[in-house]
């Protein structure tokens, strides 16, 4: 018989073939991950299921953490200690709570003593952690920006951290595949970030939904790593699951003399590199879904309203919602307007600015300083700019930058140079906007309250930033300069030797392995003790069981609602997954002063009692991969949402809590359950049957749910559980990257525990919330 021929398959397949541990009738996976970064925000909940249950960290080798969202960016001159540096009690609790976390656990830290801290998405590719081919995991949406190395790198939620932390996989399915092909030359003024918004003003925020993106073409092959990151940062924006660039020569030179990347002088080098080459997408592969763009339709972009698909050339006005084609989308354009503090016509470089920042994981790196200061070099930034600043990505291209002298530009020309952190992308920090001040950032999310409270932010990229810093309103860089997008050769150098001070810090400098195996060598005095430990059948009745739900649901005309929207960042400093429910909606629900919105709907009787939420706008829970979206819905009352669509993390996390997510996409069945909701009567979802009752138990209608969630939901499964049970096949997986593809594993560790993994059975089986097991798990 003839061997069948392999069909094509795309980088993403690749990548994901060689990584399935398991694969499940019902298209469930389990996916083991290679690399897995960790910050402070998503991370103290899952921490702490592993302590309830004695569960330790599969892989602190293969786990890198750091502080990012809430630290300060002021001068950290003369800092002692993180206790003393963060003022603000919430803050400081959850740096010091990963701060102890990862002592007990044992896991490689960046800490704000060391240069190489900075935020989560930046500090990775410049360590080599990020490499082509793996898989790379953080409880954080804008993980995507790590597949620009053509590496798979999904945001998740913190159950599924605290999943990844002990078993070192994920459960997930097979994602579509989306091909995003850039073909042209940019023309200048134009970079990275305008062909990223540009995309998502084509597509929408959920046009990648249940994808993942590949980007290419000529475009995209011209671009730096820099650029590529800035590009893949954002495919969460277009809703996506995850980017990837294929790795090429570029990637390859990027990735040269990186501390954890295979030394350039290494046979592992040479092996990495061949197998890295083999990844490009095969001809012929198929995509679901293909979008062609033309380089010179491409002009400098900014956003005008309050998702990251409002976007406007720079030289075109403010829409005019009157114009949009639906009812729902002339409402939201309105409440947009009126946020934004915008009238529509009005010219886009019309419109004054209060603040600039340049910062976050889509635009803070070298290159992007680099940008921006040939814009504001022997410039001032306008006398009605408040306040100009900005934000290195990481201690190490503060430093670079630096030693180039951009920071003397920056603070010549009137900006603040600050310290390395998330800083205004978010404000879980001090650095945020004053109620309806605008900011031109060269972030990622223009959400309302993104930046503040009623602040109000144009998304653009960093020449765009400065140039609006210069000219006091938003601002067209083509009428300042004639930058050009920089050619992939000026692609940023981790500092080797001479250029600067070494990256690897003394505590690692000792001993004779390579700079890789010391990642993440676990301390000797690790608390917890091969005893403390689990790999069998645990969990289950983690989680209250969903069968049968019925009461109130509270109706929701809305589309696109995001999960800062859902619980702002402020609510997320809390280290416990309860509480969250009095925050909830807590920018629509309360007025300025603190006092209940009588117009929103959770206010008004009987929902104020609402069990279920009926959304009939698509793509609920979009943006960040926060967790407290869920928690907080739970909190209150609410364990069902149903409505068209649903943007993927928030779809995965709520499952995760017990939680019923329910997609509708039939119209007049959605409008029959929101019918019911309107006029306050109770609604009853049956899972083991997928239907949905009025409350005289007439059919409504039936609805689609996966097998093995609803089998987990039915039991209230802990799922940690039940793939501990699957630890031969884990194990066996992991033998195979120490043979295959050695520079991922590289762990002295492993080699030094003679090839295996320290873990025993628990003597009590705990489920992760801390309760101790009773029935074995059947899946
Ligand atoms: C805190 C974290 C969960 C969040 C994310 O997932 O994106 C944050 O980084 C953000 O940008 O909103
Ligand atoms: S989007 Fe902003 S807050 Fe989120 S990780 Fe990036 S820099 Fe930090």
């Amino acid at each position: 018989m003839p061997i069948a021929e392999k069909a094509p398959q795309t980088l993403y397949d690749k990548v994901l073939a060689s990584h399935i541990v398991d694969e499940k009738l019902d298209g469930t996976i389990l996916l083991y991950i290679d690399r897995h970064l960790v910050h402070e925000v998503t991370s103290p909940q899952a921490f702490e299921g592993l302590k309830n249950a004695g569960r330790r960290v599969r892989r602190t080798d293969c786990t890198l953490a750091t502080t990012d969202h809430n630290v300060p960016t002021k001068s950290r001159k003369g800092i002692k200690d993180i206790a003393t540096f963060v003022e603000e009690e919430d803050s400081r609790l959850q740096c010091l709570t990963l701060e102890e976390n990862v002592k007990d656990f044992g896991i490689t830290y960046f800490g704000l003593g060391d240069k190489r801290q900075g935020i989560v998405h930046v500090i990775g590719p410049e360590q080599g952690f990020t490499l082509p081919g793996t898989t790379l995991v953080c409880g954080d949406s804008h993980t995507s920006t790590h597949g620009a190395f053509g590496c798979f790198a999904t945001g998740i939620g913190t159950s599924e951290v605290e999943h990844v932390l002990a078993t070192q996989c994920l459960i997930t399915k097979r994602n579509k595949n989306m091909r995003i092909q850039v073909e042209g030359e940019l023309a200048p003024g134009v970079s990275s970030k305008d062909v990223v918004l540009h995309a998502i003003g084509l597509i929408g925020t959920a046009g990648g939904t249940g994808c993942v993106i590949e980007f290419c073409g000529s475009v995209i092959r011209s671009l730096s790593m820099e650029a590529r990151m800035s590009i893949c940062n954002m495919s969460i924006e277009g809703g996506a699951r995850a980017g990837m660039v294929a790795p090429d020569e570029v990637t390859f030179e990027y990735l040269k003399g990186k501390p954890l990347a295979p030394p350039p002088d290494s046979p592992e080098w040479g092996r990495a590199v061949s197998y890295w080459k083999s990844l490009q997408s095969d001809p012929g592969a198929k995509y679901d879904i293909d979008v062609q763009i033309d380089a010179k339709d491409i002009v400098p972009t900014i956003t005008w309203g309050t998702s990251p698909e409002d976007v406007v050339p720079i030289n075109g006005s403010v829409p005019d919602p009157e114009t949009f084609k639906s009812e729902a989308k002339k409402q939201a354009g309105r409440r947009m307007l009126e946020y934004m503090g915008l009238t529509p016509g009005t010219p886009m470089e019309d419109i004054p600015i209060d603040k600039v920042f340049i910062g976050s994981c889509t635009n803070s790196r070298i290159e992007d300083l680099r940008a921006a200061a040939e814009v504001v070099k022997g410039r001032k930034i306008a006398s009605n700019v408040k306040r100009a600043m900005v934000v290195p990505g990481s201690g190490i291209i503060k430093e670079q930058a630096e030693a180039e002298g951009l920071d003397k530009i920056f603070v010549d020309a009137g900006f603040e140079w600050r310290e390395a952190g998330c800083s205004m992308c978010l404000g879980m920090n001090p650095d945020i906007l004053a109620p309806r001040e605008r900011c031109a950032s060269t972030s990622n999310r223009n959400f309302e309250g993104r930046q503040g409270a009623l602040s109000r932010t144009h998304l653009m990229s960093p020449v765009m930033a400065a140039a609006a810093g210069i000219v006091g309103k938003l601002a067209d860089v083509r009428k300042l300069t004639n930058y050009k997008a920089s050619p992939h050769i000026e692609a940023f150098k981790a500092p080797t030797s001479s250029s600067a001070k070494p990256v690897v810090d003394e505590s690692l400098e000792s001993g004779d392995s390579s700079a890789k195996d010391r990642l993440g060598d676990q301390p000797e005095d690790s608390p917890l003790t091969a005893e403390d430990l689990v790999t069998e059948a645990v969990g289950s009745q983690g989680l209250p069981k969903f069968i049968l739900h019925k009461g109130i649901a509270a109706p929701m005309d809305r589309a696109n609602v995001d999960t800062d929207a859902i619980i702002p960042k402020q609510f997320l400093k809390t280290i416990k997954r309860t509480g969250l429910g009095s925050a909830l909606f807590n920018d629509w629900r309360y007025n300025d002063g603190g006092s209940p919105n009588p117009d929103f709907v959770l206010n008004q009787e009987p929902f104020t009692q609402a069990k279920t939420l009926v959304v009939t706008g698509p793509n609920f829970g979009c943006g960040s991969s926060r967790e407290h979206a869920p928690w907080a819905l739970n909190d209150f009352g609410i364990r069902c949402i149903i409505a068209p669509s649903f943007a993927d993390i928030f779809f995965n996390n709520t499952f995760k809590n017990g939680m019923l997510p329910i997609s509708i996409t039939n119209p007049s069945d959605l409008e029959k359950i929101a019918a019911e909701a309107r006029a306050g009567k109770e609604i009853e979802v049956d899972l083991p049957n997928q239907e949905i009752r009025d409350a005289s138990g007439n059919t409504l209608c039936k609805f689609d749910v996966e097998e093995f969630r609803k089998h987990c939901l039915v039991n209230g499964l802990d799922d940690i559980g039940l793939t501990l049970q699957l630890e031969d096949k884990i194990t066996e997986h992991e033998k195979k990257i120490s043979e295959e593809t050695p520079w991922v594993d590289g762990t002295a560790y492993l080699r030094r525990k003679g090839g295996k993994l320290p873990v025993k059975a628990a003597k009590v089986p705990m489920t992760n919330r801390g309760q101790e097991l009773k029935d074995p798990i059947d899946w």
